[in-house]
C-alpha cells in the first residue's frame, strides 16, 4: 500500500488553478522529495493531504485512507510540519510537545525530543515568544516527531535553519526513515533533497513534470558528469580528439589549460584511459556531477543553459548546491552524508 496516492487532483481557487490533475504515488518506506518553484502548488498539495483544503476534482489517499473521509484516523499516524505552523507564544516548548502528545495519545519524552532537534533543556522550559526563528522551526520539527509517526509530512523543513540545523534535519529524516517511517518533504532547496531522498517529484505550475530518482533525473535530462582533465597544454587538443572517440562522451572542449569532457558518469575512466592510450599523460583530473539545481533548471526551463557547466566551479562528486539558507560549509558535506 502506498503511503500517499494522488489521483487526478485538481485545485482551483477562484480564478487560480493551483493543481492540474496531479497523479503521484509515494511508496511506503520512501524518503520522497517534493520540489518546485514558488507558487508551483506544493503547499496546496500538502494541505489536501492534511484535509486543510479540499480538491476541486480527484482524490487523495494517505496511508490507505481517504484524505477527506478519514482525516482524523490519518492524523493519528502522521507527523506534520506545516508551512505556517502556529506556536503559542505564552507556552513553553515542553508544553507544545506535551500538547501534541495528548492530541495523539502518545507519551513523548520532551527532553529526548528537544535533544534530537538541538534545543537544550533550558530552551525547553522557556516561553516560545522568546525563541528565534530557527529555534521555533526546531521545535515544530520536534512536534512532528511525537508518537513515532508512520508518515512524516514536512513542508520546507529547513526553512529558517542554519547549516547545522539543516544537517540535523537531514539526519533526523534518515533516522526516522530507518525506524520505518515514510518521509514526504517539500523543498526548493535542492541540495536538501538530493542528499536524503530516494525519489523526487518536480512540480511546476500545478503539474508534476517528473518523478524519478535523482540519478534517473540526471540521465533523463542528459546532465552528465563533467570531467576536467589536466594535460600538457600543447597536447590538450589531441587529448580532446582522443576523448571524442569514446562513445559515451557528449562534448570535449579545451577551456584554458584544461580539457573539459561531458560524459556518462560510469565512463570516466574509459576517457582517461583513451587519453593515455593516445600517448598523452594525464597530470590530474576532477569530476563534477550536475547538481539537482541543473536538473531542475533543465526541467522547468528556469534557465536556458542546463548543462553541468552551469554548476559553480570547484564542485566535486559530493557537491550539493544549497541556496541562500545554507552556507558553502554545509554544501561541502551535504551530498556526502547520506
Ligand atoms: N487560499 C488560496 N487562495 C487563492 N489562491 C491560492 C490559495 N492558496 C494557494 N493559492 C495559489 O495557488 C498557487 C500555488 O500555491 P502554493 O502555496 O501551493 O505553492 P507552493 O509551491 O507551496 O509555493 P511556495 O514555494 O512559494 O510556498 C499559487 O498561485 C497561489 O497563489
Amino acid at each position: 500500500m502506498p503511503a500517499i496516492e494522488l489521483d487526478g487532483v485538481t485545485k482551483r481557487f477562484d480564478d487560480v488553478t493551483a493543481l492540474r490533475g496531479v497523479d503521484m504515488t509515494v511508496e511506503d518506506g520512501d524518503v520522497f522529495g517534493f520540489l518546485g518553484p514558488n507558487g508551483a502548488g506544493k503547499t496546496t498539495t500538502i494541505d489536501i493531504l492534511l484535509d486543510f483544503v479540499r480538491p476541486t476534482a480527484g482524490s487523495a489517499d494517505v496511508l490507505g485512507m481517504d484524505a477527506r473521509e478519514e482525516s482524523e484516523a490519518i492524523r493519528e499516524r502522521l507527523g506534520v510540519l506545516p508551512e505556517g505552523y502556529d506556536l503559542y507564544d505564552r507556552l513553553t516548548g515542553r508544553h507544545h510537545i506535551e500538547f501534541v502528545g495528548e492530541a495523539k495519545r502518545a507519551d513523548p519524552d520532551p527532553e529526548a525530543i528537544a535533544d534530537r532537534v538541538g534545543l537544550d533543556s533550558e530552551d525547553l522550559d522557556r516561553k516560545v515568544e522568546g525563541y528565534s526563528r530557527g529555534m521555533a522551526q526546531r521545535l515544530a520539527l520536534g512536534m512532528a516527531l511525537v508518537g513515532e509517526p508512520d508518515l512524516l509530512i514536512l513542508d520546507e523543513p529547513s526553512s529558517g535553519l542554519d547549516p547545522n540545523g539543516a544537517r540535523l534535519m537531514r539526519q533526523i529524516v534518515r533516522e526516522e526513515n530507518e525506524r520505518g517511517a515514510t518521509v514526504f518533504f517539500s523543498s526548493h532547496i535542492l541540495g536538501q533533497v538530493e542528499s536524503v531522498c530516494d525519489r523526487v517529484a518536480i512540480l511546476q505550475d500545478g503539474e508534476v513534470i517528473a518523478v524519478d530518482t535523482v540519478e534517473g533525473l540526471r540521465e533523463a535530462t542528459d546532465t552528465g558528469t563533467r570531467l576536467v582533465v589536466s594535460v600538457d597544454p600543447g597536447e590538450a587538443e589531441a587529448a580532446a580528439d582522443a576523448a571524442r572517440e569514446v562513445d559515451a562522451v557528449e562534448h570535449a572542449t579545451v577551456e584554458g589549460d584544461d580539457l573539459v569532457v561531458t560524459v556518462d558518469s560510469d565512463a570516466k575512466m574509459t576517457v582517461l584511459t583513451a587519453i593515455e592510450d593516445a600517448g598523452i599523460a594525464v597530470d590530474d583530473f576532477e569530476t563534477e556531477e550536475a547538481s539537482l539545481e541543473d536538473l531542475f533548471a533543465a526541467y522547468t526551463d528556469a534557465a536556458t543553459d542546463a548543462t553541468p557547466a552551469a554548476t559553480a566551479g570547484g564542485a566535486s562528486d559530493a557537491e550539493v548546491n544549497d541556496d541562500e539558507e545554507n552556507t558553502g560549509a554545509d554544501d561541502a558535506e551535504g551530498g556526502a552524508d547520506r
